[in-house]
């Protein structure tokens, strides 16, 4: 398909730096020379007319690669076309690839010159410094070129990828400052990148899209997926509260109960048949202001017959419950605490693994410290490489993992994991994680399997707060009375 907006409802195959670079060397070795690079250009052309239809200056910064080279090729179908351009380009010359060389040598034959500087005036700025090839973290005129386009307020165009961010982690070392008022754009190229939807992706790439370039991926696997929409579960009017199963959310020890509680509220409001909260704290008073809640003894849960959501609000009182509901719940999602404990406990490990030989589905929901812990590592390595995080999690554990933050990612043992494209820093707020548990508790007791079960509590999670209406105040509470978003009824 040509150019267009990525439809973040879809599925999406998304490629990596190895992958992307096998593809465009079987397209480029079948294509007439230079064909990939031009098609490259003529998109970004599009869409930088499409952005900026009146500039009086599209200001194109290039680098010293290929990604620099679709600077060149952009540059001259907008001269071409009568626009005005001011194209800056930092790099040897001599040591331009040779699909690059040859369009900075028409674009110069064609009577654009070619500046050090920025133009002190632009209203688009195309970022053609670094794609797939960036080794190391920009800087001198590079980072200065970065730091002024997004410092500014006129919208950045990223070519293929925001100059520095890496396409299969999206990690991004530079610092580049305070962000202007800018709109960021970024036109991913032949594939779409894992990178521009986890960590710092989002966020440098915003708006995506994608042109390729004429060149079906499907030979080369992927190495992820953006998750689509996921059906929303139906509800047949013939129905009665067995259908929908039964949720068990144990947690919620002396001042931490509201955790468990969120949970439950939102498993109730997702779509459970009936939900128990087993709390940890044995005199607590009749909190739940939900009243459809079932308050029990934690001992006295029927775990073989419940979706059980364990460790929310759990903080160290889990004891014997928790190597119980490894071994007995029907289906099992561990959160927060639970997670922590299995952490420090390596009999656990094989209680999880000896679970999943007998089929029984399990889900982790960590964020990246409670990730880090069970990984033997630190937060910042989590970050590093979220999905080669996730995908660890899902082998060691042999279960579905949910690793969360922006762009969460749903990893399941020998599967190709999923990039989640929704939700946004309104869910950075207290409880939230809880929601999403009793969220994936709802699905998984519904009867979908564990990673299904798990995508489809992110995406709608997510969604529920990207639909959030601006000015309505946000809060966990809030989000789990609305868990219900991803269910019709029929
Ligand atoms: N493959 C595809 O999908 C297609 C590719 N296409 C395009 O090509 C792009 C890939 O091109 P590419 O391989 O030439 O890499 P690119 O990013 O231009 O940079 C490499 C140069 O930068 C240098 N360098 C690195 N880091 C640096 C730093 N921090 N600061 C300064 N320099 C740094 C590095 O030098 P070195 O590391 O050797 O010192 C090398 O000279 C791709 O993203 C897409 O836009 C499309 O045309 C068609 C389809
Ligand atoms: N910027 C963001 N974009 C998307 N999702 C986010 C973002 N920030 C937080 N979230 C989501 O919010 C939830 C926070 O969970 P967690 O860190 O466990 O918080 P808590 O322990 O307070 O409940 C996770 O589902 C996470 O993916
Ligand atoms: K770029």
């Amino acid at each position: 398909m040509g150019l267009h907006r990525l439809d973040l409802t879809l599925p999406q195959p998304l490629h990596g730096t190895a992958a992307s670079r096998a593809i465009e060397r079987a397209a480029a070795g079948a294509l007439p020379s230079h064909t990939l690079m031009r098609r490259a250009g003529v998109a970004v052309a599009r869409l930088a007319m499409a952005l900026a239809p009146h500039a009086r200056c599209i200001w194109i910064a290039c680098g010293p690669g290929n990604n620099g080279g679709d600077g060149f090729e952009a540059a001259l179908e907008l001269h071409r076309l009568g626009r005005p351009v001011a194209v800056s380009f930092n790099g040897d010359a001599a040591r331009l690839p040779p699909d690059a060389a040859d369009a900075g040598q028409r674009l110069r034959q064609a009577g654009v010159p070619l500046a050090a500087q920025a133009p002190a005036q632009f209203d688009l700025a195309i970022d053609a410094l670094l794609g797939l090839g960036a080794t190391r973290p920009p800087e001198g005129p590079l980072l200065a070129h970065l730091r002024r386009m997004h410092a500014g307020t006129a919208p950045v165009l990223s070519v293929d990828l925001p100059s520095g961010l890496d396409a299969d982690t999206g990690q991004f070392a530079a610092e580049l400052g305070a962000a202007g008022a800018a709109a960021r754009h970024c036109l991913s190229l032949l594939t779409v990148k894992p990178g521009l939807f986890t960590a710092k992706g989002r966020d440098l790439a915003g708006e995506v899209w994608f042109d390729d370039l004429g060149i079906d991926p499907s030979s080369t696997p992927p190495d992820a997926f953006l998750s689509g929409r996921p059906a929303p579960a139906a509800r047949p009017h013939d129905s009665h509260k067995g259908s929908f199963g039964d949720v068990a959310v144990i947690g919620g020890a002396p001042g931490m109960t509201g955790a468990a509680l969120l949970a439950a509220t939102s498993a109730l409001h997702a779509g459970a048949g009936r939900v128990f909260v087993g709390l940890l704290e044995a005199d607590a008073p009749a909190l739940a202001s939900e009243y459809a809640l079932m308050l029990r003894a934690p001992g006295t849960l029927p775990l073989d017959r419940l979706t059980v959501v364990c460790g929310c609000g759990a903080g160290t009182a889990l004891g014997d419950l928790l190597p119980t509901a490894i071994d007995q719940a029907a289906a099992l999602v561990l959160d927060a605490d639970g997670l922590n404990a299995l952490a420090a406990d390596r009999r656990l490990h094989d209680a999880l693994r000896a679970r999943a030989a007998t089929g029984r589905p399990t889900v982790l929901t960590p964020h990246p410290l409670e990730a880090a812990r069970l990984l033997g590592t630190d937060t910042p390595a989590v970050q590093d490489d979220r999905l080669g995080a996730a995908r660890r999690l899902a082998d060691a554990f042999r279960c579905t993992v949910v690793l969360k933050g922006s762009g969460s990612v749903i990893a399941s043992p020998d599967s190709t994991p999923r990039i989640n494209p929704t939700g946004n820093a309104r869910l950075a707020t207290g409880g939230t994680g809880d929601v999403l548990a009793g969220m994936v508790g709802a699905a998984l007791a519904s009867g979908l399997a564990a990673a299904d079960a798990a995508a489809h509590a992110v995406w709608w999670h997510g969604a529920v707060a990207d639909g959030w209406p601006a000015g309505r105040p946000f809060s966990a509470t809030q989000l789990a009375r609305e868990a219900g978003r991803g269910l019709v009824q029929r």
